[in-house]
């Protein structure tokens, strides 16, 4: 049984009074997620990310095609489909403000049927593993946005789910917190739960994932694990080199099994060769000429990404 499986799944909006058009949020989405899978939902703004999230967290009704959680049905098993699933969607919503951190927790556990003698503890432990001991009864208004984003992860914990949902969960951390919270799903995972997870930050996707999922429009492009999405984009090698003569570059760039030759990044010369045997005869030419800082590599997620989705992906902000 799958953590998440979702068939066919279509939402629109109706056009605001306004006028406009309707919008089509999702547009016949398969996607599933497997029982102690870290899988991330990547796109840029609008791509139907939150609608998805939104559909199997239980809060928005599709249209057509069918969303299960652990086997069940998220519009016909409500109640069984609430307790398996913990939702961080960041932002302030779902926090009071007025409240500390701890009794946000508290209330949340109590909504969730937690009992009582396992929510004070329950609360102290996640306070602790988000770093918020120190802030526990100050009031959740006066955090920082990154204070409040772990609050969230937190709370979305307190019930103990088996599936988290978490819509752009490092909004607002900072570096060190981000770091943190790539331990964090590391050890999600190893006590079983399955997270879908989105994002719009490659590094992160391919740092903690286990398959990651490219949508835009409303539609999937592709769904792998992130080095094979990086195979799909190349099955080539690439080099970096600084200080190329430009002699050189001219008899790489007619070099057997050679690409391209091209500018890479701080003034690099960047050459992609054909499969793996070109490569050596175009490094050995390199070190012959006396260059020495050389770099292979594969394409990067970032670079999938931004190939399939084109440079709308460079509108994404976090
Ligand atoms: N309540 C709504 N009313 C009208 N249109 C909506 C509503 N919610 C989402 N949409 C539209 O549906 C499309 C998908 O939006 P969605 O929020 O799911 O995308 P997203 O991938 O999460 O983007 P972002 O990264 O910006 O949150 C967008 O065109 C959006 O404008």
């Amino acid at each position: 049984m799958n953590a998440v499986e979702v068939l066919g799944l279509h939402r629109s909006f109706p056009p605001s009074r306004g006028g406009g058009t309707a919008r089509t949020a999702l547009d016949g989405v398969d996607l599933s997620v497997g029982e102690g899978e870290v899988h991330a939902l990547l796109g840029p703004n609008g791509a139907g990310k939150t609608t998805l999230c939104k559909i199997l967290a239980t809060v928005l009704v599709p249209d057509a095609g069918t969303a299960r959680v652990l086997g069940h049905d998220v519009v016909g098993e409500l109640a069984a489909v609430r307790p398996l699933i913990g939702c961080v969607f960041g932002g302030d919503r779902g926090l009071y403000g007025r409240l500390s951190a701890r009794r946000n927790l508290h209330y949340w556990g109590a909504l969730y049927g937690v009992p009582g003698r396992e929510i004070r503890q329950r609360a102290a432990t996640l306070l602790e593993r988000f770093g918020l001991t120190a802030h526990a009864d100050e009031r959740v208004e006066t955090f920082s946005r990154g204070m409040k984003q772990r609050l969230h992860l937190a709370r979305g914990l307190m019930h103990g789910p088996r599936v988290l949902l978490l819509d752009e969960p490092t909004t607002g951390m900072d570096p060190v917190a981000a770091r943190d919270f790539r331990t964090l799903i590391g050890e999600l995972r190893e006590e079983g739960r399955s997270v879908l997870l989105t994002t719009h930050d490659m590094a992160e996707a391919e740092a903690v994932c286990d398959r990651a999922t490219l949508i835009d429009g409303g539609r999937i492009l592709r769904t792998a694990t992130p080095r094979e999405l990086g195979s799909l984009l190349s099955r080539h090698e690439r080099i970096e080199a600084t200080g190329v003569p430009d002699e050189l570059v001219e008899r790489i760039r007619i070099h057997p099994g050679v690409v391209t030759v091209g500018a890479g990044p701080r003034g690099a010369t960047r050459i992609e060769v054909s499969d793996r045997q070109a490569l050596a005869p175009v490094l050995r030419l390199l070190v012959d000429a006396g260059v020495t800082e050389l770099a292979t590599s594969r394409p990067g997620l970032e670079e999938v990404y931004l190939s399939l989705i084109g440079e709308r992906g460079m509108e994404v902000v976090g």
